[in-house]
């Protein structure tokens, strides 16, 4: 059968391992069988395979009469992803090679493709795909960057508390902080410091304080919205942005942790410990573009719950809520 590609009349190479007859003196069949890669011609119009070299027939079987689509992905209709639209420019002239990468769908295997229109034996521009296998290549790509992910998500969490960090706090915030004041949505800042914290390390020990901290990381995980941003921003001080919250919010909010400390008392090796915390609140100002504004706010407010006696919340500037 007459390939295509190949000019004379050269039998096709079988899927077995039988060393195809070769009778072309250019030997192209050959070049082509013995290539370490997937080289196949289809039709533009109607997706017809009208050559696959012996790598192709290998993984893929016969293709004679078939389609593109149904030989390599195993579907039922054009892949959603054929890139024939990417090889002519609008007057029909072939354009330079579109090159890819993806999965294959039946081997599951990752190429690299290169498309390209050619022009056929018959005279008819026509497609062909050169795909080498890049697999262990693409793997570990992949799991570099999934390493990549995974050390960029430590390096923004809390060892001990496992919310953000004060890194990630700022991060995150500041991007916030941007988005509220595009969308000239409110947005609040709470920030609470537990209360005679030195003392449970002193009475309990420091992995005593440790759980304690532990605990409260997971209230704040366990009980806050999603949409807050919630993190340890010093030892046993934490901070909790709320994006889209006024006052009346941000106080409730407030409210709502400050009972959950007092009346959740850590069980610690047989020992119960009983926390209270002081919290300040802040709201984003007009002249605010930094997130430290804000939080300096906060953290001023918070320092009135404790000079007032700790245990009780404080709106800045300066209002017992
Ligand atoms: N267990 C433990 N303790 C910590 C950690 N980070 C900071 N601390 C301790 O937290 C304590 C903070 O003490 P202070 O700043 O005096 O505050 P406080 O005792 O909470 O008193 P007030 O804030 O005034 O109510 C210190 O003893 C620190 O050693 C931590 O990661 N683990």
């Amino acid at each position: 059968m007459n390939s295509g590609i190949i000019t004379r009349d050269v039998p096709t190479a079988s899927a077995d391992d039988s060393p195809p007859v070769h009778t072309d003196p250019e030997g192209l069949t050959a070049i082509l069988d013995n290539l370490d890669a997937l080289v196949y011609v289809s039709t533009f119009d109607t997706y017809e395979l009208l050559y696959m070299n012996a790598f192709g027939r290998n993984i893929w079987g016969s293709y004679e009469g078939r389609k593109c689509w149904s030989v390599l992905q195993n579907g039922d209709g054009p892949c959603s992803f054929c890139s024939n639209h990417l090889l002519l420019d609008h007057d029909g002239t072939p354009k330079p090679p579109h090159v890819w990468e993806f999965q294959n769908t039946v081997d599951q295997r990752w190429y690299q493709c290169r498309d390209q229109a050619i022009r056929w034996t018959d005279g008819r521009l026509v497609r062909m795909e050169i795909a080498t296998d890049i697999t262990d290549r693409k793997n570990m790509e992949l799991a570099l960057q999934a390493a990549r992910k995974k050390a960029e998500a430590t390096a923004l969490k809390d060892d001990l508390t496992r919310i953000n960090n004060r890194r990630a706090f700022f991060q995150f915030g500041q991007q916030l902080l941007h988005q509220a004041k595009r969308s000239q949505s409110p947005l609040a800042i709470i920030m609470f410091d537990l209360d005679h914290f030195k003392l449970i390390n002193d009475g309990f020990g420091h992995e005593a304080g440790d759980a304690v901290l532990r605990h409260v990381g997971q209230l704040l995980r366990d009980k806050g919205r999603d949409s807050d941003i919630a993190a340890r921003v010093g030892g046993e001080e934490f901070a909790i942005l709320l994006p889209d919250a006024d006052a009346d919010h941000a106080i409730e909010m407030a409210h709502r942790f400050s009972s959950l400390f007092r009346e959740s008392p850590i069980h610690y090796r047989d020992q119960e410990i009983r926390i209270s915390a002081s919290f300040g609140i802040a709201l984003l100002e007009p002249q605010d573009s930094r997130l430290e504004k804000i939080l300096s706010r906060a953290d001023e407010a918070m320092y009135q719950s404790k000079n007032n006696g700790r245990d009780q919340i404080h709106l800045y500037p300066a209002r017992k809520v």
